[in-house]
C-alpha cells in the first residue's frame, strides 16, 4: 500500500513492498554502456588489506608505505585492526536494517525529498538525477557538533540515535588517524590534511539496496568518486562494491572481510596530493538473491575549506607542476562536480534521443 505521503517529485516513495516486483520500472533502467560487467559475488583480491595494529609504534613506517602505494594505484584500500570496537559495528548494523525493515510511513516522517538536511529517501539526495539508484537511504548530518539537528534523527529504532552518536564519533577517530597517516605518505607533518579542512564535516550514509528483479539493467549505487576527502565504508558479507583504476576499462567487486572497513580517498584528497593520489572510482551493483547495507561515512573540509595542493607535495625543484590553476573553496568544488555532472547526463540523454530519432 502507498503510504500518504505527499510526493514532491517523480522520485518512488520507496522501493520496497510487501509484493516484491517481478520487473524493473524505466526509470531504473541504465544505458547499455553503464550496467554491471562483473558479477556482484565474483571478489577480487587486488585491493589491499592493511592492519592498523601498531600504528602508534614500530609498524607505521610498514602502515605508511602500503597506505602510500594503494592510495597512488587505487584510492582504496581496506583497513582492519582499526581499534572501533565490533560491539559498535554490530549494533550499527544490526540497527540500520531494522530500520529499513520499517513500514514506509514511519521512514517518510523523515523524507528528505523536499531537500531537508538528513534523513530517508529513495535512490539520492541528489536533483536531477535521470536514472534512479536502486537504494534507499538514511543521512546523518553528524559533525560539525554545533549544526547537528536531532530532529532529522529517526526516533526509530530505539536506541538507534544513540549508537549512530557513538558511532560517528568513533568513525571521526579513525578518520583522523588515517588522514594523518596519510599526510605522513605525502612527507608532510601528520596534521597537514586535518589543518587544511579547518572544521571536519561528516555525514553517515546508511546504504540499503533491497533485492532487485533485473540487476543486470541497473544499478545501486551508479558509477562516481565520492568529493569528500575521505570516505569509511563499512559493507555486509553479500557483496557489491566495485572499483576500476583504469577510466571504467576493468572492473573489480571488493571483497567483503567481516569488520574490516574500507577507505577510499575522495575528490578533495585529490586535489590536495596534486593528483598524486587517486580518488577512488567506484559504483555498487545489486542482485537478486538478498538484500545488501553498506554504511558510508563521508568526511570533507568546511565549504569555506580550500582547495589546493598542499604546502611541500609539489617538487617544483623536480620539475613537477602545480596542477590547479588557483585555489578554490570546497564550496565551489563541489557545485563545479555536481554541475558538470549534471550537464554530462544531459548530454548523454541528447545524444541517445538524436540516435532514437536518426533510426
Ligand atoms: O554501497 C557501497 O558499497 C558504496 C557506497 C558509496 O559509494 C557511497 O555511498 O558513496
Ligand atoms: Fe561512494
Amino acid at each position: 500500500m502507498a503510504p500518504a505521503a505527499v510526493v514532491v517529485s517523480d522520485r518512488p516513495d520507496f522501493l520496497v513492498t510487501a509484493e516484491e516486483p517481478k520487473s524493473l520500472q524505466s526509470i531504473f533502467i541504465r544505458d547499455e554502456d553503464e550496467r554491471p560487467k562483473v558479477a556482484y559475488n565474483q571478489f577480487s583480491k587486488d585491493i589491499p588489506v592493511i592492519s592498523l595494529s601498531g600504528i602508534e609504534g614500530a609498524e607505521r613506517g610498514r602502515v605508511i608505505d602500503e597506505v602510500s602505494k594503494a592510495c597512488s594505484e587505487w584510492g582504496l584500500f581496506q583497513v582492519v585492526d582499526h581499534g572501533v570496537p565490533k560491539e559498535l559495528v554490530d549494533s550499527m548494523t544490526r540497527l540500520s536494517r531494522d530500520f529499513f525493515a520499517l513500514p514506509a510511513e514511519e521512514k517518510l516522517k523523515y523524507d528528505m525529498r523536499g531537500g531537508e538536511p538528513g534523513g530517508f529517501v529513495v535512490s539520492s539526495h541528489l536533483q536531477g538525477e535521470s536514472v534512479f539508484d536502486w537504494r534507499e537511504l538514511c543521512i546523518y548530518f553528524s559533525y560539525p557538533l554545533h549544526q547537528r539537528d536531532y530532529s532529522r534523527w529517526p526516533v526509530k529504532p530505539d536506541g538507534w540515535r544513540e549508537i549512530v552518536e557513538k558511532y560517528s564519533e568513533a568513525l571521526m577517530g579513525l578518520a583522523c588517524n588515517m588522514l594523518a597517516i596519510v599526510s605522513e605518505a605525502l612527507g608532510l607533518e601528520s596534521d597537514a590534511v586535518t589543518k587544511a579542512c579547518v572544521e571536519m564535516d561528516q555525514k553517515v550514509v546508511v546504504n540499503f539496496y533491497p533485492k532487485c528483479p533485473e540487476p543486470d539493467m541497473t544499478l545501486g549505487l551508479k558509477r562516481h568518486t565520492d568529493p569528500v576527502t575521505i570516505t569509511l565504508l563499512l559493507q555486509d558479507q553479500v557483496g557489491g562494491l566495485q572499483a576500476t583504476k583504469d577510466d571504467g576499462k576493468n572492473w573489480i567487486t571488493v571483497e567483503p572481510i567481516e569488520g574490516a572497513f574500507v577507505v577510499n580517498l575522495g575528490d578533495h584528497m585529490h586535489y590536495l596530493s596534486n593528483g598524486k593520489f587517486k580518488s577512488a572510482d567506484h559504483q555498487a551493483v545489486v542482485n537478486s538473491n538478498s538484500s545488501r547495507l553498506s554504511i558510508a561515512t563521508f568526511h570533507n573540509p568546511a565549504p569555506e575549506g580550500i582547495v589546493y595542493p598542499l604546502d611541500g607535495v609539489v617538487k617544483e625543484a623536480e620539475g613537477e607542476k602545480c596542477f590547479m590553476e588557483e585555489p578554490i573553496t570546497y564550496a565551489q568544488m563541489y557545485s563545479r562536480k555536481m554541475s558538470r555532472d549534471i550537464e554530462l547526463a544531459r548530454q548523454k540523454k541528447m545524444a541517445k534521443v538524436a540516435e532514437q530519432e536518426k533510426s
